[in-house]
């Protein structure tokens, strides 16, 4: 759990109170997440209970967040399963509280599925295909914060701390990745908003008739335009990974990618550079769960997540590199 900025009732309540919101009921700090503060807000309004989220960015800064939070706007207003955030009268949607940008957005239902099965897949597949279609036409721009630009400023600085052939793994696949973005195929990728952090504890589900029922993607605030098979890529380094050892599990993939091309087939050039892709995936959270790791900032609550798991991931992708035909199951 990881509250880096104390909120008092009467922050939380002023702030709800000027978006039209309901009166405060209950406030409590959420536990999860590495990068914001998160409070769940509950207010009532016309007799009725609404359950909120407030969240105070420690990280990103005043002119990145309506980037994240127009785009949740959007893919919300499009049907896309998304919280949606609350604008004041002016219709912004980054206030201030305690000196930080924040905002409120609605709860979702349900919870995370943190052991998936082929079913949750197939619905992160196909939600994510649509997002990526509904995002097409959204006029804001903002590059993947943690992209190639970034993997190549912070790997020397995480160098020092880790063994010798951590070093050489690291550096050679940022190598292989710089040459990859070079490349005439990668120029071809389509491209657009993504998630890029769709992890299995960004993604709710709920239970409808006994069987699980999507019920939203969550925390956009990795978002940024990138290729769309990087966000595919990033989705099956999670969700269709066995976690212990960091191998890949095909029928949780091939249900992913089924659901996801039953939407939106892919390209050729897509379907040529999934693998490096996956690379790259696996790659980017080494690098960002280094940096968390050995370059932590002060938190009064702060759990950094294993970097040895992605290590394992890249190596796994590295050694037994799958084709999209392999991948899809159709080899
Ligand atoms: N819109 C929402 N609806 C329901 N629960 C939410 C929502 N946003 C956040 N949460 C809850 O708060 C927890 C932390 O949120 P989140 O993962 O966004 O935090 P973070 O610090 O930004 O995370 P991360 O380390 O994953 O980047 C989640 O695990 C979830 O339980
Ligand atoms: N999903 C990231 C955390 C940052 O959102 C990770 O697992 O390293």
């Amino acid at each position: 759990m990881a509250v880096y900025t104390e909120v008092s009732e009467h922050e939380a309540r002023e702030l709800l109170r000027t978006l039209g919101l309901g009166e405060l009921n209950s406030l409590k700090a959420c536990s999860g997440g590495i990068e914001n503060t998160n409070y769940f807000a509950s207010t009532e309004r016309a007799g009725q209970v609404h359950d909120y989220v407030l969240t105070l960015f420690e990280r990103l800064s005043f002119e990145q967040l309506p980037f994240y939070l127009r785009l949740m706007k959007h893919l919300a207003q499009r049907g896309i399963l998304v919280p949606e955030p609350h604008a004041n009268a002016q219709g912004e949607l980054v206030f201030e509280v305690k000196g930080k940008p924040a905002a409120v957005v609605d709860k979702l239902h349900g919870k995370s599925e943190l052991a998936p099965t082929e079913a949750h897949c197939a619905q992160v597949g196909a939600t994510l295909a649509r997002l990526h279609l509904a995002g097409s036409d959204f006029a804001l721009t903002q590059p993947n914060l943690r992209g190639l630009a970034w993997w190549n400023e912070v790997v020397p600085v995480v160098l020092p701390y880790i063994q010798g052939n951590q070093q050489n793994l690291l550096q050679s696949e940022l190598a292989y990745q710089n040459s990859v973005a070079a490349s005439a195929s990668y120029a071809a990728l389509p491209r657009g908003p993504i998630h890029a952090d769709l992890f299995r504890d960004n993604v709710m589900f709920d239970t409808v008739g006994g069987q699980p029922q999507l019920s939203g993607f969550f925390d956009f605030y990795f978002a940024g335009i990138d290729t769309w098979v990087f966000d595919l890529a990033v989705c099956l380094n999670d969700w269709c990974v066995d976690l212990p050892t960091g191998v890949h599990h095909a029928p949780r993939a091939q249900a992913l990618i089924a659901a996801y091309s039953a939407v939106r087939p892919l390209q050729a050039a897509e379907r040529e550079l999934l693998p490096a892709m996956l690379r790259a995936g696996a790659l980017r959270f080494w690098v960002s769960r280094l940096w968390d790791f050995y370059l932590p900032r002060a938190a009064s609550l702060l759990q950094a997540h294993d970097p040895s798991h992605f290590e394992r991931v890249l190596q796994a992708r590295c050694q037994h590199a799958m084709t999209f035909e392999q991948l899809a199951g159709q080899a």
